[in-house]
Formats: C-alpha cells, structure tokens, sequence
C-alpha cells in the first residue's frame, strides 16, 4: 500500500499563536529591538516589564513607560527578577552584552522560564518572525534563521496580495460564529460537527466583500438557516424571503468529507 499521508519536512519550526494575554513577561534591554518586541507584546495584551537603565531607553520604549503601556525598572537584570513569586511567563532580551545575555538563559533555564536571546539562535526557545497584521487576522513569516529580512520582504508581498477588508470579514466571521453558537448553544459531539459542517459550507461560499456587506440583521437572517441545514445566498439573505431564497442543499453530513 502507497501512503498518501502528508511528508514530514523536518528542520521546522511549531509555529503557534501563544496566548500571552495578561501574561507577565519580562523584557530585558530598552533600545530598537525591545521595542519591536515590545510592541509585539502589546498587540496580545500582554503585561510587560522592562529591565533596563534609564539613559539606555530608546524614545519608544521611553514613551510607552511614560504613558504606563509598560512597567519599568531602571538598572540593570537581576536573578530577583525571575524569582517565583514575579509568575514570568517569557523573557526576551535584545541587549548589547552578549556575556550578560547568556548568563540570562542559564538564568531563564535554571527557573524554567522560555527565553528569546536577541542575537543568539541557539539560546533561543522560539523565534519571532515578521507578521502582517489585520484586524484579527495575524500571517507570520519564518525563514527559520535563515534571513530575517527576507522574511519581512515577504510579509510583505503577501500582505499586498490579500482583497482589502480581509480583515474586517474575519470579524464579521467570528460575530456570525458567536450568534450561531447562542442559537444552537450545544456541545455534544453531534451539534459540534453540525456548527462545524455549516459555518465551514458558509465560509467556502461567501465572499470577503459578501461578509463585509453583512449587517447585523442580514447575520440573524443567516444564521436562521442553521435549523434547517441550508446556506442561503447573500443575495437571497438581502431579499430576506425564505420562499424565494437561493440555497445550497445540505447533504446531511456531519464531519469533514
Ligand atoms: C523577522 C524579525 C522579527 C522580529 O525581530 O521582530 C526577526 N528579525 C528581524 C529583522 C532583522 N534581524 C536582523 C536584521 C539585519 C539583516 C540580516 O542579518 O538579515 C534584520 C533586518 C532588518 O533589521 O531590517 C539581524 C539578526 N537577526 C537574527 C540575528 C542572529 C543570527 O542570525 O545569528 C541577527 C544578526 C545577524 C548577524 O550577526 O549578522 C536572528 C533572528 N531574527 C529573527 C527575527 C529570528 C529569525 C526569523 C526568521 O528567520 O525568519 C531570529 C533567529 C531570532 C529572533 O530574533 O527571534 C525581524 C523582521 C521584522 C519585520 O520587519 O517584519
Ligand atoms: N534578532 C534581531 O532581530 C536583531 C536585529 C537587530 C539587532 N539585534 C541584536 O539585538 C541586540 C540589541 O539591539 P538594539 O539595537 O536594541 O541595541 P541597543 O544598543 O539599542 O540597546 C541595547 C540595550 O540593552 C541595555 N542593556 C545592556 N545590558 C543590559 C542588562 N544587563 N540589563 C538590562 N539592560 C541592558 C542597554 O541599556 C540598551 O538599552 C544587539 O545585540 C543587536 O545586535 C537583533
């Protein structure tokens, strides 16, 4: 028998979405490359504190402590920093002492904290990458080491390829996906792959310009096919009568085909 399982291509990355939210975490350094990381904290609601003297702040670290987006120490990292009590869920530095980073991550690894060392790939748990970001939607680009400013090139590339509004019918994705779970508010196996089936049929006929045309009312109106398994038109949704709606039959199936 010929395997038809997809090949594994080791040498990658596990590329998550690591939910930091209201996570503490512990950036160590102050110049051009924690504010990036900074900022990539920010944008996930992460709590920050960050370690570094005073005059090594750069202008947008600085303005982040002065308007309390951050918390800061000024002077230098400290074991004290890492203790148990201080719950640290990462620590990223990007400071100019390289001896001063490595004895961090034996630090980071003593306390079993996962650490990115600026500048060091191998005392790194995980890497960043470069991410395009809209709304809700984030594409993050790996070379895995290789060439991170390549990296950001296609970032680039592929966020120019995208419709515009992309972003916003992922929003109006994830509202229709809520109210259809206040309809339909089941969690047995069965109403789990019924929510499944439809909301994928949904997602493979409309468009990004359909869900962004979407109202809150045309979203009811949709979400009201659900009981009888069929996904209407948009053009159907704006005419607002089931009678005369174009649908798509729903062929009974439960799960993935
Ligand atoms: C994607 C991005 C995310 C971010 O940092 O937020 C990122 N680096 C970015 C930019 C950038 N970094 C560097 C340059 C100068 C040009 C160049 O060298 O290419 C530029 C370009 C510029 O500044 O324009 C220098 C550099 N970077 C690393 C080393 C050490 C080494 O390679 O040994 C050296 C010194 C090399 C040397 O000594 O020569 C290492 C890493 N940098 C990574 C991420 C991880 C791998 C990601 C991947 O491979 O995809 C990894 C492994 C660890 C990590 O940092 O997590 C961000 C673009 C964000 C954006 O703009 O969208
Ligand atoms: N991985 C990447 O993407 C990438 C890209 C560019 C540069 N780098 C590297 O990242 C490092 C930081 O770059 P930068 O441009 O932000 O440097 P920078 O010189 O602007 O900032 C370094 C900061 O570290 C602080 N610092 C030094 N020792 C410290 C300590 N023990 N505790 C707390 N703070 C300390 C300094 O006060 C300063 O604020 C450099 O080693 C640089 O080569 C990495």
């Amino acid at each position: 028998m010929v395997a038809s399982y997809p090949e594994v291509q080791g040498g990658g990355s596990l590329i998550l979405a690591w939910q930091i939210k209201n996570k503490n975490v512990l950036v160590v350094g102050g110049g051009e490359v924690a504010a990036g990381r900074v900022l990539n904290l920010l944008n996930a609601d992460a709590r920050v504190t960050v370690v570094c003297p005073k005059e090594g702040l750069n202008d947008e670290v600085a303005f982040r402590i002065q308007q309390g987006q951050v918390q800061h120490l000024n002077r230098v990292f400290l074991p004290i920093d890492l203790e148990p009590e201080k719950n640290v869920a990462m620590v990223l530095t990007a400071i100019d002492d390289p001896d001063a980073s490595t004895r961090i991550w034996k630090y980071c690894k003593k306390v079993k904290v996962p650490a990115n060392i600026a500048d060091v790939p191998p005392e790194c748990d995980f890497y960043f990458g470069s991410v395009h970001r809209d709304g809700p939607l984030q594409i993050m680009v790996s070379t895995n080491g290789n060439g991170p400013r390549l990296a950001a090139a296609i970032r680039r590339q592929i966020g120019d390829m995208l419709p515009a509004g992309t972003g916003d019918s992922i929003k109006k994705v994830g509202q229709l996906r809520r109210k259809l779970r206040r309809i339909a508010p089941g969690k047995g196996t069965e109403d789990i792959s019924s929510r499944m089936t439809w909301m994928s049929k949904v997602c493979d006929q409309w468009s990004t310009e359909e869900f962004n045309a979407m109202d809150d009312e045309d979203m009811d109106e949709l979400v009201s096919y659900y009981t009888e398994g069929t996904v209407p038109s948009f053009e159907s949704i704006r005419l607002g009568s089931k009678d005369e709606a174009v649908v798509w039959e729903f062929d009974g199936s439960f799960g993935w085909m």
